[in-house]
């Protein structure tokens, strides 16, 4: 099995950095612009940490491809082996208003998987890192732990955590169904991957078809790496080779232990919504 030392060390260094980058942002009075397309806010912050990611990881690894959000570079998943997947600031809304609950995703996918994965939170400073196949770990103020999903199988007993600026009524109505009592609302999609890796939360539900895939290769390879399992609506994976960027059928993450009772549910309404077939 391929060790990936480098390629972790390099993202999880680059991602700090980038961290100072938007903390030195936060603290200014930044002005933010809608991105075209209803894409959502963007600010000179995931301009500049975009650039800076993109340019180090070019220079570490000249024969990857890079694929990120504020970059014009969409094919080169189709065309490498090798390709990292990067959100220089995922939950941009969140850093609009100031709650903390955003962060850096750097992911590698290897032949379409992905394979290693970092999302750092510079408010708090959470570094979660994940190998697939390999482990997961929390670097934060209190030092370095290994990480493992929970493993609470009874629907009703989840702990179910959901987008705190882009909540839907479809998310309530399969969380109603499940039985679901306990819930949570955090910004980006790697932060809530990471309160699944670390087992204080249980199962996400994304019911947009409005993220694309530099929100969940990082977050997805930190789960997988904790025990956890990361597809769309439907149950089955995201493939990271360049052919799609768009998240067209949601995600949906989960525990093992509660996903084949969890997927079925979600996978109904979301036929019934149309968000899959
Ligand atoms: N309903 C929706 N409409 C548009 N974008 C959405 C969305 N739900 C989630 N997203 C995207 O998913 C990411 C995480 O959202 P959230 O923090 O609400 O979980 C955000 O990425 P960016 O902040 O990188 O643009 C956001 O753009
Ligand atoms: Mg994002």
């Amino acid at each position: 099995m391929a060790s990936f030392d480098t390629e972790l060390d390099t993202a999880r260094r680059i991602a700090r950095q980038a961290g100072d980058i938007l903390l030195k942002i936060y603290a200014t009075d930044f002005s933010v612009q809608d991105k075209a397309g209803g894409m959502g806010p963007v600010t000179e912050a995931d301009e500049r940490a975009n650039e800076f990611i993109v340019g180090e990881l070019r220079k570490a690894f000249p024969s990857d491809g890079v694929v990120a959000e504020e970059s014009d570079n969409s094919a080169d998943g189709k065309r490498f082996e090798r390709c990292w997947y990067v959100d220089p600031l995922d939950g941009t809304q969140e850093f609009v208003n100031r709650n903390g609950e955003f962060a850096i995703h750097v992911g590698l996918a290897v032949a379409g998987k992905p394979a290693v994965g970092v999302v750092y939170r510079p408010v708090g400073n959470k570094l979660y890192t994940g190998v697939v196949g390999q482990g997961a770990f929390l670097e934060d103020d209190g030092g370095r732990r290994a990480l493992r999903v929970s493993d609470v199988a009874e629907p009703s007993e989840l702990r179910l955590v959901v987008s705190r600026s882009h909540r839907s009524k479809l998310t309530d109505a399969v969380a109603k169904r499940l039985g679901i009592t306990r819930e949570r609302e955090s910004g980006s999609v790697g932060l809530k991957c990471g309160l699944l890796a670390e087992a204080t939360a249980d199962v996400y539900i994304h019911t947009s078809g409005k993220s694309y895939r530099w929100d969940n290769c990082a977050p997805e390879a930190v789960l997988r790496a904790a025990g956890g399992i990361l597809t769309d609506l439907g149950g089955t994976p995201y493939s990271y080779d360049g052919a799609e960027l768009q998240n067209h059928r949601g995600l949906l993450a989960c525990n093992a232990a509660a996903f084949s009772r969890v997927q079925p549910v979600v996978a109904e309404f979301a036929r019934e919504s149309g968000i899959v077939r």
